[in-house]
């Protein structure tokens, strides 16, 4: 078979050993050849793609990043968009199957593309960890890991100078990143999204750590709003959506209710860039020759997942039906390791 592969929304790491495994799976196992889409689905509407053989996948598995490219790119959207502009490319190109791989608004594209009738499957990726239809997506890990290592050395500078520090991690919806690099990191409070906590508490936690002579580390995700605002004003909502700045506004109000020194440290993409971690790799190689398997059994509007250990196949709609947040119960087993 022809097989068209495509990364789409945010990059993650992991997204060029998918690329690698479904290559060489594919060529080894089936001899299928593969087209690489550029730039998620703009590379489809503009009919802009390159061939993909085994050369140029080696060495890939540890790679950031993705060599396509990647973009966030409505298949809908504009004079080139629509199902059937799609269906022309994937003619012309004589493209027996399309692989999406990208988050909920990616495959959400996908499962339109195949509800009009085309062979789209997915492979779920976001460094969030907030699709539903899968345990883990690949990123999520080395997003984390790359967060705590930050967090360590936030902590030994902070022990230094007896500061608070704030370090502001990513999750503009759910606190995944937060929640898991903090407890990593041994945080004395996260805030997330999916959880109001108020200045009040949150200077109290920061004064008791203080009072028995600890440098707080407080953590929290970019899209946590303090309670008793809304979208916080003093926030710059950037056109995008994403919500910017949160970390600097915890932090001055911090300094200025508790009187403790405090310093914000906002990751960003550092979180995103550099090498998969080998757990992410592992994720990403297995699900990359998973959906080759799809494709031949067909399985459009379908997408591979992980549950528990195994690889599996569920329908697209699985990771469509809203976002995988923190449930309350997780955080209250990281909130009672707060404050004093
Ligand atoms: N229902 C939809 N149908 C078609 N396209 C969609 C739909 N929803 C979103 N998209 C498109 O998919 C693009 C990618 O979605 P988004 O930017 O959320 O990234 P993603 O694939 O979810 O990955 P991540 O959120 O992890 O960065 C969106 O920018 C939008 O153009
Ligand atoms: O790279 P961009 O477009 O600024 O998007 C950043 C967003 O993408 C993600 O990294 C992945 O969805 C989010 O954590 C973050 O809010
Ligand atoms: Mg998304």
């Amino acid at each position: 078979m022809k097989i068209g592969l495509l990364t789409s929304g945010g990059d993650c790491p992991g997204l060029n050993a998918v690329i690698r495994s479904a290559v060489l799976h594919g060529i080894k196992s089936y001899g299928d050849t593969f087209l690489g889409f550029r730039h998620g689905w703009a590379g489809v509407l503009a009919d802009d793609a390159v061939s993909l053989v085994r050369a140029d996948v080696k060495g890939l598995a540890r790679e950031g990043g993705t060599i396509l490219g990647s973009s966030r790119t409505n298949p809908f959207d504009g004079p080139n968009g629509g199902a059937d502009a799609v269906a022309e490319v994937l003619e012309r190109r004589q493209v027996d199957a399309l692989v999406a791989i990208g988050g909920e608004g990616t495959l959400a594209g996908a499962k339109r593309l195949a509800d009009a009738g085309l062979p789209v499957i997915g492979v779920p990726k976001t460094i969030d960890n907030d699709l539903r239809g899968t345990d883990y997506t690949f990123g999520f890990d080395t997003a984390v890991s790359i967060a705590t290592d930050a967090m360590d050395r936030l902590r030994t500078t902070g022990e230094s100078h007896r500061r608070c520090m704030v370090a502001e991690v990513m999750g503009r919806n759910v606190g995944w990143i937060a929640l898991h690099s903090g407890l990593a990191a041994g945080a004395h409070a996260v805030l997330i999204p999916e959880q109001p906590v108020s200045m009040d508490q949150l200077c109290a936690w920061v004064t008791e750590v203080h009072e028995r002579g600890r440098s707080p580390l407080v953590v929290v995700a970019e899209g946590f709003v303090p309670e008793g605002t809304e979208t916080a004003p003093a926030l710059a909502t950037a056109a995008d959506g994403r919500p910017r700045g949160v970390g600097e506004v915890i932090t001055a109000a911090i300094e200025e209710r508790t009187g403790i020194e405090t310093r914000n440290t906002s990751l960003g993409h550092v979180q995103r860039g550099g090498n998969p971690t080998g757990f992410d790799r592992v994720l990403a190689t297995r699900f990359g020759m998973a959906a080759v398997d799809l494709v031949r059994d067909r399985q459009w509007g379908r997408m591979v997942s992980i549950q528990g250990t195994e690889i599996v196949r569920v329908d697209l709609t699985a990771a469509l039906d809203g976002l995988k947040t923190v449930p309350a119960e997780r955080w209250a087993e990281a909130r009672a390791l707060f404050g004093r």
